[in-house]
Order: C-alpha cells, then structure tokens, then sequence
C-alpha cells in the first residue's frame, strides 16, 4: 500500500510544484517506485519533468472524463502513467489545459470528491509513494486530493497573507477529515524561498513555527531552477553551497515522511 502525500496551498505560487518535484525525486532516488500526479490544469509539474503535456494522448483530464462520461471500466489508470526521463523509479500522471473544464463537470458526477481515489484504486498497491500537486484553489481538484491522501503538506511562503490563507485551507481540511476521509493528516509546513534578512519572514517564521510543525525552511534561491532545460530538480545535482543547503531542507521532509 503506497503513502499518498498531497501537496496543498490555495496561494499561487508558493512552490507546490517545485516541492512536489524535488520530494518525489529524493523518494525515487531512495530506491522507492514513486508516482507524481499533476493535479494542476497549467501542467507545470509536466512541464518541469522536461516533457510537453500535448505530447500524452491519456492524461488526468482523460482519467476525469472518463470518471465524468461513466465509462470507468474501459479505463485503466496505467495507460496514463509514464516513466519521467533520466530519474529512476520517477513517474508521472501528466496534466493538460483541459483539466480545467473536467473540474467544473465533476459536479456532475455522484460522490464527486471521491473520483480521484476511485481513478487511483488500480494502483495504490504499485507504488511507494504517490504526490499529488494540488491545484492553487479550494476547488473540486484539491478536495478530491484532499479525499484521496493519507497526509497533506503545505509548502507556504514566510509571509504575512500566506500565513492568514492557512487557516481557511485547514478548515477545509477538518470538514474533510470529519465527513470524507477521517485518515488524512496534516503533517506540517515548508517555509519556501525565504529570504532571512527580511523582517516580516522572520516574524512570519515564528508564527508558523509557534503554530504548526514546521517540516524544513527553503531558501530563495535562483539555484531552484538548475537544471531546469534538461528537465531535473534540484536535488539531482546541487552545484553550490545554497542548492545543497536547498536539498538537505527537501530530504529533512522526505526523511520525515519516509519515517512517520
Ligand atoms: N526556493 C526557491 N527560490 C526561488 N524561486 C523559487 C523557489 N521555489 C520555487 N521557486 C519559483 O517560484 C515559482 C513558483 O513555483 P511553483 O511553480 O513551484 O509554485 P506553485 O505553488 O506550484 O505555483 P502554482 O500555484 O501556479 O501552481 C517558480 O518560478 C519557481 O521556480
């Protein structure tokens, strides 16, 4: 039975992508069969792993449609599951565009926050680790990923609106837990791109670290996109003294995941 980790924050841009990537890397490179799933319709997590989302006839919009048309027995989540290049044990359920529209139409479908679990109820024994990078929204997608996960992490920008965001996103998370999937837990935050010599990130830093259990702090950094054209994460080859600092902060969270 795999650990599903959701990788959740309303707030754009706060690095669900890159934390996915590099976590889900680490757990591959431990030797572990991990699985990423681009929850996301702008497809960046696709888009990271060097590939092209036209370029993948079944993708997790075709697995929603599918789930949305009834037609789920002539589906088979395998046929969307493809190998990401140059990492070994790394794959990957690409997202496209048309991810966007399958969420409006998933109102449509009877236990709705459930069609992402049910997609994935074929694989769930063929991984270690599966990561789901949310979508920047409280929408239908991040509740289904909310439905489907053992544990939520957010990664949060030290910042004084992010912290605010937190609390709706946890109590959207209590809702869950109480009437859809009593065995989520919340397992912590990331503090990203922190930039230490900024006064409101420090306060910020003490609130959340007051507050929740703070899993690792990551640098901000322009190191986070080496790497970038060939497609690999940081963590695959850190070529200086901040992006190996950057990686110790993502395998503190792998380790703590892998030991929960
Ligand atoms: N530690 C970091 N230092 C500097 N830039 C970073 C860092 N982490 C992420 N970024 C950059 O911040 C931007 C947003 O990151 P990312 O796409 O991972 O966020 P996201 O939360 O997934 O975004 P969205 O909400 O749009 O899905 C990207 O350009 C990424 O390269």
């Amino acid at each position: 039975m795999s650990k599903i980790i959701a990788i959740c924050n309303q707030k754009g841009g706060v690095a669900k992508t890159t934390t996915t990537y590099n976590i889900a890397t680490l757990s591959a490179m431990k030797g572990y069969k991990t699985l990423m799933i681009d929850l996301d319709s702008q497809g960046s997590l696709t888009i990271s792993t060097g590939a092209e989302p036209l370029d993948f006839e079944i993708n997790i919009a075709t697995l929603f449609e599918e789930m949305i048309n009834k037609k789920s027995k002539n589906m088979d989540v395998r046929n969307a599951i493809y190998p990401v290049e140059g990492i070994e044990n790394l794959y990957l359920i690409p997202s496209i565009i048309d991810l966007a529209t399958k969420e409006a139409l998933l109102n449509t479908v009877t236990a709705k926050e459930l069609t992402l679990k049910r997609i994935l109820e074929k694989v769930v024994d063929d991984y270690d680790y599966i990561f789901i990078d949310c979508s920047p929204s409280l929408g239908n997608l991040t509740i289904n990923a909310l439905s489907a996960s053992d544990y939520l992490i957010i990664p949060t920008e030290a910042d004084y609106l992010s912290y605010r965001g937190l609390g709706d996103l946890l109590s959207v998370v209590d809702d869950i837990k109480e009437l859809i999937n009593s065995k989520l837990e919340f397992l912590g935050v990331i503090i990203t791109k922190y930039e230490s010599r900024l006064k409101d990130a420090n306060e910020v830093l003490e609130h959340l670290q007051s507050k929740y259990n703070l899993l690792g702090i990551v640098k901000k950094s322009v190191s986070i996109k080496d790497g970038i054209y060939a497609g690999l994460p940081l963590v695959v080859s850190p070529k200086n003294e901040i992006a190996k600092e950057i990686k110790e902060e993502y395998e503190k969270v792998f380790n703590y995941i892998e030991n929960y």
